[in-house]
């Protein structure tokens, strides 16, 4: 766990906070700012630190001032034009090289804020290089020292690389992945194969237009037929020079998805592509030129479990991601619950929708789960680098297996945590802000459809969950083991369901449980104190949200700008809109060639012919009563 940095030396002085964190326009947010108990400035800089909020600003400002990322307000782009951005974009990222290898050293912490800063912009440019450069490019580069030379051609986009699990017919359950890949002793090949379309590689971000190559995972055949289980492998999948696909492969676009419409996802089938016998990432296990296979791991799980040890960087990441869109709806969704006013103690005076206690309960919940879900990724990021140095050092001690595996379910627990919340508060955001909520140009729509896919990707949250669930499981039961062997007292700290899935065996936890549910019976008054902790934190939450917001051009929506002025942001987006005052294209339509009309409807008619109907429909038999009616309907009201 991070350590807590002290608050004075982690803060610096007001003067610092000034330059690095500007003031915010005076309006209409004024007023709960001037009533936060905190200073939003010395905050921020306890939260981040002077340096990380210096990279944010590099970045920021660099995105504003570059006509590449320039928003266009009221003009509907193409997904072809899209993509065609995205890819512009992302090819921008690496001419800014915000990061040098030394900064990274000196902070991991960097990385992941770098992705934040640029997610917040648009996520599909920052997953399309990311999964190049940390998906791609990170897979690769733990695997061996045999692909360093690999590492200049990453990241000066001589290849472009994805990342190829899942199939059409299989993605959470990965022992089920068909792709084969036969070793060919007599041309020291492997011969990959897609054994029918099922099996296709499919959902693949970056492959459907831009990638050259692919980390694909594929069972290992041996020349003997014996299946060797997951191993992944370098695929050329188009050529570099003219991005036409390779011989044997076939190669596309998925089409449109419910967001994230910048990235290209795709699909490829293999059809006997020979590739030479060193492009087996040998993360677990090789075959030597005679087609013997050699693994370091002799358990078979365990060799399955460090095939998908990289899954676990991803699943890191989308905790972070998940909280940085929880933190983009709540900064919305705050400044325009502090800005809107509706109703109030008289027709005259009517009162901010942050001070009624059901926004209060629908958003300071949400406001609380940002600052922990934000400060929980990061420390648990910080682990994860720990873990990755030993990776990259081909660590083999007990603790690095252990961290290995506790990462494995802390991951598999967090992302779900963390996406599922912000779908939910996304939801709830675009709710609390009533119809302009639903205006695209605020945004929080794409803020939903965006962080959707954070519930599937990276494995699907349900069953990851029953992977947390194992573990918890066995450590569970090893340390019941070790308390039966030397007497200590039963762990207190799982929570009561997962020990209830154990069986009626363990009646001393379902008491417990049952104890646990009279604590219903107290939370009424807990519910009390909430209520009037929310009394407290509304005053503070506009300062709160200030402390996480990114500046106005990164945030991009009208009702969540900084100066509040909620009315004037959206009416000039509004006038900016394309063709928004002219009349309709198809006005002739309207005006000139009228509806040829067979029949009229008489309203009048109409209305004499339902009250007698309804009269004989009292009197009249059901059938005759039915075919009345249908008789109505098809004649009686037309002349
Ligand atoms: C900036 C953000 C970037 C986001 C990029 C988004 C782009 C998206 C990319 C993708 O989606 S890539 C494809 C992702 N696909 C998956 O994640 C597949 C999900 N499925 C699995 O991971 C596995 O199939 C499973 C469900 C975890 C395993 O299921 P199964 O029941 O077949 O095996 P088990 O017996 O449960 O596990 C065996 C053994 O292996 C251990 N283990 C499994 N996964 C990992 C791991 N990732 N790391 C470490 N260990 C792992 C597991 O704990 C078992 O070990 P023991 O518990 O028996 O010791
Ligand atoms: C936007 C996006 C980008 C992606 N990018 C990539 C990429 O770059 N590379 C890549 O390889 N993949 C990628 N994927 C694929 C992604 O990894 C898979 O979608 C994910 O692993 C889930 O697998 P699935 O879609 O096959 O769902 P399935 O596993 O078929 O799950 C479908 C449903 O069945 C349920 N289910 C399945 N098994 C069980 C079980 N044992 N118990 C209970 N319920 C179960 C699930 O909970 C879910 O509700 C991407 C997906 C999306 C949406």
């Amino acid at each position: 766990m991070a350590p807590t940095p002290n608050v004075k030396e982690a803060t610096g002085n007001q003067s610092s906070w000034n330059t690095l964190l500007p003031d915010f326009p005076k309006g209409p947010l004024s007023k709960y700012r001037k009533k936060a108990s905190f200073n939003w400035k010395e905050m921020a800089v306890f939260l981040d630190g002077e340096d990380i909020i210096r990279l944010k600003n590099r970045i920021f400002s660099a995105l504003e001032s570059d006509p590449f990322f320039a928003h266009h307000p009221g003009e509907e782009l193409s997904r072809e034009k899209y993509q065609e951005l995205t890819f512009l974009r992302c090819k921008r990222l690496f001419e800014y090289d915000f990061l040098t290898q030394q900064e990274i050293i000196e902070n991991p912490l960097k990385i992941l804020n770098m992705v934040i800063c640029i997610g917040m912009y648009d996520w599909s440019p920052c997953l399309q290089f990311f999964l190049h450069c940390g998906v791609f490019g990170g897979t690769i580069l733990s695997a061996s020292k045999r692909f360093a030379d690999f590492a200049k051609k990453i990241y000066n986009m001589e290849i472009f690389g994805c990342f190829a699990l899942t199939e059409l017919s299989h993605g959470t359950n990965t022992k089920g992945i068909r792709t084969t890949a036969t070793f060919d002793h007599n041309t020291q090949e492997f011969i990959i194969n897609s054994p029918d379309f099922e099996a296709a590689k499919f959902w693949v971000g970056n492959m459907g237009k831009h990638a050259t190559h692919a980390v694909v995972y594929a069972q290992l055949y041996t020349p003997d037929g014996q299946c060797q289980g997951l191993h992944s492998f370098i695929v050329q999948i188009r050529d570099t020079k003219t991005l036409l696909p390779m011989p044997g492969v076939m190669v596309g676009d998925i089409g449109k998805k419910i967001g994230q419409n910048g990235l290209d996802n795709g699909f490829a089938m293999f059809h006997n592509v020979r590739i030479p016998k060193e492009s087996i990432l040998n993360i677990t296990g090789d075959v030597s030129p005679e087609g013997k296979y050699s693994s370091s791991f002799k358990d078979v799980k365990e060799r399955f479990s460090a095939a998908l040890g990289s899954l676990s960087t991803g699943r890191i990441l989308i905790t972070a991601v998940s909280a940085t869109n929880l933190k983009l709806a709540l900064s919305i969704a705050i400044r325009f619950s502090a800005t809107r006013h509706q109703f109030g103690p008289t027709d005259e005076e009517e009162i901010p929708v942050i001070e009624y206690q059901t926004q209060q309960w629908r958003l300071l919940p949400y406001l609380a789960a940002a600052y922990a879900l934000d400060y929980f990724s990061k420390s648990l990021f910080e682990n994860f680098v720990e873990f990755y140095a030993g990776l990259l050092t081909k660590q083999r001690s007990q603790r690095q297996a252990d961290l290995g595996r506790e990462i494995h379910a802390l991951s598999a627990a967090s992302k779900p945590l963390s996406s599922w919340t912000a779908q939910q508060a996304a939801q709830e955001c675009r709710e609390a802000c009533g119809g302009h909520g639903y205006l695209a140009m605020n945004r929080l729509g794409e803020i939903r459809n965006d962080n959707d896919p954070n519930c599937t990707y990276e494995g699907d949250n349900n069953v990851l969950l029953q992977q947390t669930s194992n573990y918890l499981m066995k450590e569970f039961f090893l340390s019941l083991l070790m308390s039966l062997k030397n007497p200590l007292p039963l762990p207190q700290y799982f929570p009561y369901r997962w020990v209830l899935c154990v069986g009626v065996g363990w009646r001393v936890f379902f008491f417990r449980y049952i104890v646990a549910l009279f604590r219903l019976a107290i939370s009424y008054e807990v519910a009390k104190c909430v209520s009037f902790l929310f009394k407290q934190l509304k005053d503070d939450a506009v300062a709160l949200v200030d402390v996480f917001a990114p500046p106005d051009f990164i945030l991009n929506s009208p009702i969540g700008k900084a100066s509040g002025e909620l009315y004037k942001n959206m009416w000039a987006e509004i006038l900016q809109g394309n063709k928004v005052l002219n009349r309709p294209s198809w006005w002739a339509e309207f005006c000139i060639n009228k509806p040829h009309l067979v029949h009229f409807l008489n309203p009048k008619k109409l209305r004499n012919q339902l009250c007698c109907s309804r009269t004989e429909l009292k009197t009249a038999s059901p059938t005759k009563c039915s075919r009345r009616k249908n008789h109505i309907t098809s004649v009686e009201i037309y002349p």
